[in-house]
């Protein structure tokens, strides 16, 4: 039985100055760190965010000017939408965002997605025209698994590309993942620590390994370009690695095996230290 589709109206006009606020200095962080860290297709996007308004973006304005660039659109949800109603809207290029924001004490680290997290994280790719479509793909693969029971495998595959990614980019590393861009923390450790592996993409590697949601990553893939990772997952399909995965264990987050191609091969002292803790 298929409920609503979520969505809320965001209310823009209802926003305290306070929460504003919290938007303006999260903003004003993020985009003075992440020149020369952030992808190029990240930081171009971040332009169709400088909107009129002030403080948080009105989804309406947002939508309007996304929609000429790749026919995606931001709708305001209360919060974590059921699987099924996230991937229905993704597929038809509806990206959900939540319509609050975190408190003032909560700038560093939030579990939920908040409008920071959603617009700010997420919404810049969505105007890259290859990374649109990679995205539209993925809600439509997502329909696929759910109607599989595999979405854990799948899941996997957002979690290493849309959230903690990264890119090769003139000869370095960038970063295009949302969960790190929405975070000044995660934005210098991804690149800079020691402590992560970063790993080549391989699509059947990333949905054998686990991921941690609460904390920094301890393993990065790298995709060599946009276009190459939408070829990737469009054209195989994702049916026979799922059977073959269906009997293997799950990696665990610090895994490294001999196939892999390491960018950086991490010394997880992070891990430790954190374990130790
Ligand atoms: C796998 C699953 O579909 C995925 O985690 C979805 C679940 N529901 C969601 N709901 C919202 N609002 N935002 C999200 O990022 C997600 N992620
Ligand atoms: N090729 C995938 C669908 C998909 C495309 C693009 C991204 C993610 C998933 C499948 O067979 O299920
Ligand atoms: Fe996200």
């Amino acid at each position: 039985m298929s409920g609503g589709d979520w969505t809320i109206p965001q209310d823009w006009s209802t926003y305290t100055a306070e929460e504003h606020d919290v938007w303006n200095t999260l903003f004003a962080r993020q985009s003075e760190m992440l020149p020369g860290r952030a992808s190029e297709a990240f930081l171009r996007g971040l332009d169709v965010l400088r909107l009129s308004k002030p403080g948080i973006p009105d989804f309406e304005e947002l939508s309007e000017r996304l929609r000429t660039l790749t026919g995606w659109s931001v709708v305001a949800v209360p919060g974590l939408v059921p699987d099924d109603v996230f991937f229905d809207h993704m597929a038809n290029r509806r990206f959900v965002a939540g319509n609050f924001i975190r408190r003032a004490d909560q700038l560093d680290y939030l579990q939920e997605p908040d409008v920071f997290h959603d617009v700010f994280g997420h919404v810049p790719m969505l105007a890259d025209p290859v990374f649109a479509d990679y995205l539209a793909a993925y809600g439509r693969g997502g329909q696929r698994a759910g109607n599989l029971g595999v979405l854990k495998k799948l899941a996997r595959l957002y979690w290493y590309t849309v959230e903690f990614g990264l890119v090769e980019e003139a000869g370095a590393l960038r970063i295009y993942g949302s969960g790190i861009v929405s975070s000044r923390a995660e934005s210098v450790f991804a690149l800079d620590d020691p402590s992560p592996n970063r790993i080549a993409f391989d699509l059947k590697r990333v949905m054998q390994t686990d991921y941690r949601i609460d904390d920094f990553q301890q393993t990065y893939f790298v995709i060599p370009s946009f276009e190459e990772l939408l070829r990737i997952t469009v054209e195989t399909d994702f049916a026979p690695i799922y059977d073959e995965l269906e009997g293997q264990p799950d990696l665990a987050v610090e895994t490294v095996l001999p196939a892999d191609r390491l960018f950086t091969r991490g010394t997880q002292a992070y891990a430790r230290e954190k374990a130790a803790a």
